[in-house]
């Protein structure tokens, strides 16, 4: 077997995106599903998992607020010595794009990595050039006959379910634009059940297909139904949830009485942000219609 060069892995940051409304053990699953797909490829090494809330603006029916999704977040991570939540999406005023998130992400690092370079005196130059010519991709730098190797930024890849993939099909949903520049310049990890369509719904989008490559398909061999749409349901029906979210969780959810009819009527009638944004705009009317 040969051997593997640890610096030669690629740093990825995974990022999941949603309501989580409320938090699930799949939800969590999803991390670890990623993280040891990646690991086996050999050329990934995951550093971290961020959850990011979506903020309420997002308006979907049943939503509650956003201070409670991340509270539950955080206790459903607090074991996890990988995955964290951050909450700089919800906190915003407005509904954000998906692209905007991971840009955030990304940039967040590209920072903190710069200030690391420099304090490791590496010439500013030089990243600067590295940059340019890779932009997100970040294979480790390796310079001739020079150590220590200047390691590059870690991708933020956008981690999903594949019914958030396939949701790139809807119309007026998703801009164009924003899908082109997910799966070139971040790429997606998709966990998808045995047996489903992601395959079919990337060969039958052109710009998925040329990015197939940046779009790694997960399969879950351990199947686990689990959604927030049915555990809201379990709730509104005073059925239990244990075994189905961490039981901080379940212990917040009934101690704050959270979800109810009321609560599952909230926003109902008012359009998803995204719709309201892009409905007018013609390059997000079909965005994957080939
Ligand atoms: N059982 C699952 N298998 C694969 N992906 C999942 C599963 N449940 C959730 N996800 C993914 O988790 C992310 C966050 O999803 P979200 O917050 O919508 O949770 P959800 O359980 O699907 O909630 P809801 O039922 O309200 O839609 C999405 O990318 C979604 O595709
Ligand atoms: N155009 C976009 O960037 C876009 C469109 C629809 C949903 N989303 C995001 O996808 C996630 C979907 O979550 P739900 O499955 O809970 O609706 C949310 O984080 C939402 O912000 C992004
Ligand atoms: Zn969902």
């Amino acid at each position: 077997m040969a051997m593997e060069d640890p610096d030669r892995k690629t740093e990825v940051v995974l990022l999941a995106c949603g309501s989580f409304n409320p938090i699930t053990n799949m939800h969590l699953r999803l991390f670890e599903l990623a993280k040891d797909y990646l690991h086996e490829t050999g050329k990934y090494k995951v550093i971290k998992g961020i959850i990011s809330p979506v903020g309420d603006a997002y308006k979907k029916k049943g939503l509650i607020s956003a201070n409670h999704r991340v509270t539950m977040a955080k206790l459903a991570t607090k074991n996890s010595d990988w995955v964290e939540v951050d909450d700089w999406e919800s906190c915003q005023s407005e509904w954000l794009e998906t692209l905007k998130v991971l840009r955030y992400h990304h940039q967040k690092l590209l920072s903190a990595d710069v200030t690391n370079s420099l304090q490791h005196t590496v010439p500013i130059t030089k990243l600067g050039r590295k940059r340019k010519q890779e932009q997100n991709s970040h294979e480790p730098v390796k310079k001739k006959n020079q150590s220590p190797v200047v390691k590059s930024v870690p991708q933020v890849k956008l981690l999903c379910g594949s019914d958030m993939l396939e949701s790139f099909g809807v119309p007026n949903l998703w801009k164009l634009e924003d899908i082109t520049e997910i799966v070139e310049k971040h790429g997606l990890v998709c966990i998808s059940r045995a047996g489903n369509n992601v395959q079919k719904f990337i060969y039958e989008s052109d710009i998925l297909w040329r990015h197939k490559n940046n779009i790694h398909l997960v399969e879950e061999w351990i199947t686990n139904d689990i959604s927030s749409t049915k555990i809201r349901r379990a709730l509104r029906r005073g059925q239990s949830i244990r075994y189905l979210v961490p039981d901080v969780v379940r212990a917040y959810i009934e101690k704050n009485r959270l979800y109810s009819p009321e609560s599952e009527d909230r926003n109902a009638g008012v359009v998803l942000a995204p719709f309201q944004k892009h409905a007018s705009d013609p390059k997000s009317s079909q965005a994957l219609s080939n």
